[in-house]
């Protein structure tokens, strides 16, 4: 299997491609480095398995070039940030949904016919039935970021069924660990190591979410994949996350107390409601009980998840 990774270089996308290149497949990474790094990739750049092109995928020529001879894209190259939806919409829409329009027009004209795209859970909006399932309606997000990602998975479905490849759908939960640049356990070890007295806390600390390892993710992925190219459908939606959850405040407890602090929390009160900011999904946990019945299960909880990520992060960050 020859499989293009988008954001191949990011958090997510890396692990993805370390996966894939231990179980033999070739891959090619399109990324442009604005938020990941050669670094994450460095010990496959001499394999003869692997290639890494630099590009920006608003480019729609560069996106061409890196679908041709390939049989699979995992596009994962996003901007991430939740928060900047109150900013800098334009940025979203076309880190978002202009760079799948473009990979959508570059398969088009190629042979490649499994694209698997990482949705987000925002596209769920304040959900009134939690655990969320895949079915859930009306989907209404609440900020830009989860209304790109609706965008781009309505492009996917409508492009999958017209010109003929198949698309697999994650909505993922908080997804941390080892790499990760961004986040609130990043943010967290971050502040305390500028001020160990005091942490400011986003928002009222009840926001409560579940949070899934990266590791576990990508277990994820790939085993729903398998399960899925044997499968008849042209296009499937799963949620991947964790049964239980967490709130930002036990996060920071847990960050303060694995560096060894018993800073003062200083929370914002944030907006709507104790929200971090505009957009913020107070209340997240999905159902994963679709995928579970492909066989999949995480392996560490959202709590066992933040200690391992405060552990790995705090060797790098
Ligand atoms: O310094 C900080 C940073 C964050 N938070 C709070 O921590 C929670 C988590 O925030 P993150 O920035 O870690 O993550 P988001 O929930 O905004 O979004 C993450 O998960 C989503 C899916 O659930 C998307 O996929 C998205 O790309 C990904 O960044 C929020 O409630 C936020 O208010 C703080 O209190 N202080």
């Amino acid at each position: 299997m020859k499989a293009l990774v988008t954001g191949g270089a990011g958090f997510i996308g890396s692990h993805l491609v370390d996966r894939l290149m231990e179980s033999g497949s070739k891959v090619r990474v399109l990324d442009d480095l604005s938020a990941g790094s050669l670094d994450n990739v460095k010990r496959w750049l001499e394999n003869e398995r692997f290639e890494f092109i630099k590009g920006d995928m608003r480019d729609p020529g560069i996106v061409k070039k890196a679908v041709e001879g390939v049989d699979v894209v995992f596009h994962l190259a996003a901007n991430p940030e939740v928060r900047i939806g109150a900013q800098s919409p334009e940025l979203l829409y076309e880190t978002n949904v202009l760079i799948t329009y473009n990979l959508l027009n570059a398969m088009r004209d190629s042979n490649v016919r499994y694209l698997v795209f990482t949705s987000s859970s925002t596209v769920y909006g304040d959900a009134e039935v939690i655990p969320t399932p895949e079915d859930y309606a009306p989907l209404e997000p609440i900020s830009v970021y989860g209304g790109a990602k609706l965008a781009a998975e309505a492009l996917i479905s409508g492009y999958a069924h017209t010109f003929g490849f198949k698309a697999l759908v994650f909505r993922l939960a908080n997804i941390i660990g080892e790499r990760s640049n961004h986040g609130v356990i990043y943010d967290f070890i971050n502040k305390l190591k500028k001020n160990p007295e005091e942490l400011e806390i986003l928002g009222d600390g009840t926001q409560k979410k579940s949070y899934l390892h990266v590791s576990d993710t990508v277990e994820g992925m790939l085993h729903i994949f398998e399960h899925f190219r044997k499968e008849s459908k042209t296009v499937d939606f799963y949620n991947i996350g964790n049964d239980d959850w967490i709130t930002v405040k036990e996060i920071a407890e847990i960050v303060s107390e694995k560096m060894g602090l018993r800073p003062r929390f200083v929370f914002t009160g944030g907006v709507d409601g104790g929200r971090g900011w505009k957009g913020d999904v107070k209340l997240m946990r999905l159902s994963i009980e679709k995928a579970k019945k492909t066989g999949w299960r995480p392996k560490m909880n959202s709590y066992e998840a933040v200690r391992r990520t405060v552990r790995e992060l705090l060797v790098t960050v």
